[in-house]
């Protein structure tokens, strides 16, 4: 079903939760590009979306037209292993109080954002979004998937009940600009891509890589999905949720290749098979998303290259 409003309404105030993070903050670029004139933004200390009744306050006040829901507990593998009460507990809170909110205070339309381990462990391949919630999920990140299931049901719900327009979008893995970069909790790719520049800066032999590097991963850049949540916002007003990838996968083997190469390490790997694999894979089906118009535009080695030459000038040197 389409809607297509949105990109007719650019002084309209949208409010981007997490404008600071990998995702939000490639949407409000995305949005500044296209002209959007009115964004309402609010760091977590400004404005902590676990708590009901500061979301209720700034909702009632604000009065936003639009909402783009990119605020989360978000961790890689170890991370979402370690803290399973953080991963389940904040991510209920903060999508529960914004969901809710948005929809009392007469938002016309939000977008949540979910992710590809909401489905099954061993889900068919490429993964449709009728395998949602038709099998076991992977045990690393099961306390996520089951808050980011929630959340696309609550919209599922609200949609059936108010007839309110809010909408998923699910992400593949995601990189670039403004990733997080901890050496033990982030994303394999920001991780990695440290790990290898500081053995290259400090002439080590060898980066160890976790697990056996035979799981696959589909890899998205971030402006892309910046992108395709902005074409979501215009064009799409369906119960379902939409898988957004790139429709690519590699082996993390293959990943640590490419990122070594565009690091310039020349040193070995060590892989340290004591850390878990996760999901052996998971590529998502993309038709239908590219059934509505929309397909990815930044090819995983340039998005590689543009990444590590931001980390160059905005981690390492401000650190120098
Ligand atoms: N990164 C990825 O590979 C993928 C991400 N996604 C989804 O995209 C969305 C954004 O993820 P991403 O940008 O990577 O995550 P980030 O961690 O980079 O950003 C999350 C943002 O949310 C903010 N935030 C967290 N908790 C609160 C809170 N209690 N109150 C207010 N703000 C808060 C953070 O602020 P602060 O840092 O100050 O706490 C941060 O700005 C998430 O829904 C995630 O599930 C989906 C698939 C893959
Ligand atoms: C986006 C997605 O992200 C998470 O799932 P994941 O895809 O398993 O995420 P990951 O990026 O952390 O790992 C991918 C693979 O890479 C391997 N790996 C190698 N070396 C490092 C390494 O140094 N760090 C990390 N993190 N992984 C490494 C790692 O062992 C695994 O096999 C979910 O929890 C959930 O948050 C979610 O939705």
């Amino acid at each position: 079903m389409k809607s297509g409003s949105f990109m007719s309404e650019k002084s309209a105030k949208i409010f981007v939760a997490g404008h600071r993070g990998l995702v939000g903050s490639a949407i409000v670029r995305k949005l500044h590009d296209q002209g959007f004139t009115h964004l309402v933004l609010r760091t977590h200390s400004e404005l902590d979306l676990t708590s009901q009744s500061d979301v209720e306050s700034f909702f009632a006040t604000e009065k936003p037209v639009y909402v783009i829901l990119a605020a989360a507990k978000v961790g890689g593998i170890h991370a979402n292993n370690t803290y399973p009460a953080d991963f389940i507990g904040v991510n209920l809170q903060i999508q529960t109080n914004v969901i809710h909110s948005a929809y009392k205070h007469g938002v016309k339309k939000l977008l949540f954002l979910g992710s590809s381990c909401i489905y099954p462990k061993f889900a068919p391949q490429p993964i449709p979004e009728s395998a949602l919630l038709t099998g076991p999920l992977e045990p690393t990140n099961e306390w996520y998937a089951i808050a980011k299931i929630a959340g696309i049901k609550m919209c599922q719900a609200y949609r059936l009940q108010h007839q309110w327009d809010a909408i998923s979008g699910m992400p593949t893995n995601l990189y670039g600009q403004n990733d997080n970069f901890h050496p033990e909790n982030s994303h394999v790719l920001p991780a990695l891509m440290r790990r290898f520049h500081e053995a290259k800066a400090n002439n080590a032999d060898e980066v160890v890589v976790w697990g056996s590097g035979s799981p696959l991963r589909e890899f998205l850049h971030v402006d892309d999905l910046a992108d395709a949540c902005v074409f979501l916002m215009d064009q799409y007003s369906g119960f379902e949720h939409v898988n957004v990838g790139s429709g690519v996968e590699v082996t993390i083997k293959e990943l640590a290749e490419l990122v070594k190469e565009v690091v310039g390490f020349k040193g070995k790997l060590v892989w340290d098979c004591t850390k878990p694999d996760g999901t052996p894979r998971k590529l998502m089906d993309n038709s239908k998303l590219a059934s509505l118009g929309w397909t990815p535009k930044i090819s995983l080695k340039d998005g590689l290259s543009q990444t590590y030459e931001w980390y160059l000038e905005n981690v390492v040197q401000k650190k120098q």
